[in-house]
């Protein structure tokens, strides 16, 4: 992809200061920026995941909704596809107006901790997580971490999306802003809900490896099998009670820029797409970043990781029940603030899991996003 011109690039640059709401995102194995712009007024919060039931927009959905991280859809007043569109869109004097008027300041992201102290809360989090695991209280849990990383003065948050775009043609890439939320980039391997019409789609996705230079890895161990079993055991679950004639493919080998995860596609039909909502409800949070049982990982994650995920493992992206939805995992994401950027990463954790391995594939999956800026 194209960077477009310098034009377009400061309007985007400066719409992620305003006090407007925007996405900007691309699909896997497309070329194609698109656009959703909501002009006027706030954006809308539905209540919670099941009032997205008819909702059309792009949807940014945290962990858990507070009211400091609301559920939150940009109504998409405007939409365009493609540099060309999008320069017109954002030539609308709404647009350069809100621009001029740099009326929003950005939140500051989290204050920065040095390398130690997050090395060490993350080991505490380690030891509050695997007891009750080894207690057999819990089959799986997903613990993550923070980690800020500083951005230059000129950081152009339009030309990380383009490099992001470039480096990771697998993955959904997105920059999502509004004045409730902040603003995030991330790049995801990971479906959480996509289709047309009757025809849906969903993933389950777990377990990692790291690329061997250009060769991807292919003997997974049995933890990494079990973690993503369990992964595909609840979607088939939930898929089951919500579809029509389900069919399954893997689970195979998936590359997601320099790791590799474990992935089992999941097909069916869908009678009815008014219900989107009460499927998103129930697929929410999966144990591929949550855990299982669903109910009690989720309390105990809120209780015990020591810090609030905000919109990380969430999920983001286009939902349309009247036409194409396209809504992932908030992964390998982070919040951009003045000077900072925060980055999240986590990963899956079961009875027989080490501390050393599990903060260095957290690290690993942080980089994804850490190359994009570092370089910028
Ligand atoms: C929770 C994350 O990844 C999930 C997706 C793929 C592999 C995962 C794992 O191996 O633990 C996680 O379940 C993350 O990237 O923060």
């Amino acid at each position: 992809m194209n960077l477009p011109d310098t034009y377009i690039q400061g309007l985007v640059d400066g719409l992620a200061h305003s006090h407007l709401s925007f996405a900007l995102y691309r699909l896997p194995w497309t070329d194609e920026c698109r656009f959703v712009l909501q002009a006027s007024g706030e954006v809308e919060r539905p209540e919670n995941i099941e009032s997205l039931n008819g909702k059309k927009g792009f949807v940014m959905a945290p962990f858990r909704q507070s009211g400091e991280h609301p559920l939150v859809l940009v109504r998409p007043e405007v939409t365009a596809c493609g540099w060309d569109e999008i320069g017109k869109a954002l030539s609308l004097p709404e647009c350069t107006d809100a621009i001029r008027a740099h009326r929003y300041m950005q939140r500051r992201p989290l204050p920065g901790l040095p390398e130690e102290t997050g090395k060490r809360k993350y080991a505490e989090a380690f030891e509050r997580f695997i007891t009750p695991l080894r207690e057999k209280r819990f089959q799986k849990l997903v613990l993550s971490r923070a980690d800020t990383q500083a951005v230059s003065d000129g950081f152009s948050p339009l030309d990380a999306f383009v490099r992001a775009c470039n480096s990771y043609p697998r993955m959904m890439i997105y920059l999502c802003h509004t004045p409730v939320s902040g603003t995030w980039m991330g790049s995801t391997p990971e479906i959480l809900l996509s289709g047309y019409g009757s025809e849906w789609h969903t993933v389950a996705l777990a377990g990692t490896m790291p690329m061997k230079e250009e060769v991807m890895p292919t003997e997974w161990d049995s933890k990494n099998r079990e973690e993503q079993g369990c992964v595909a055991d609840y979607i088939r679950r939930i898929v089951g009670r919500f579809g029509d004639g389900m069919t399954e493919q893997g689970p195979y080998t998936a590359r997601a820029g320099q790791l590799v995860h474990l992935k089992t596609d999941f097909s069916f039909l869908l009678k009815d797409t008014g219900g989107l909502g009460n499927l998103l409800q129930e697929l929410h949070p999966t144990p591929a970043v949550c855990g299982l049982p669903k109910e009690e990982a989720f309390r105990f994650i809120q209780d015990n990781e020591g810090y609030d995920r905000s919109y990380y493992s969430g999920f983001i992206g286009w939902l349309d029940p009247e036409g194409h939805t396209d809504l992932y995992v908030n992964l390998r994401c982070m919040e951009i603030g003045s000077g900072r950027a925060t980055l999240y990463a986590g990963g899956g954790i079961l009875p027989r899991s080490e501390v050393g391995p599990e903060w260095e594939e957290t690290g690993e999956k942080m980089k994804t996003m850490r190359r994009i800026i570092q370089n910028s």
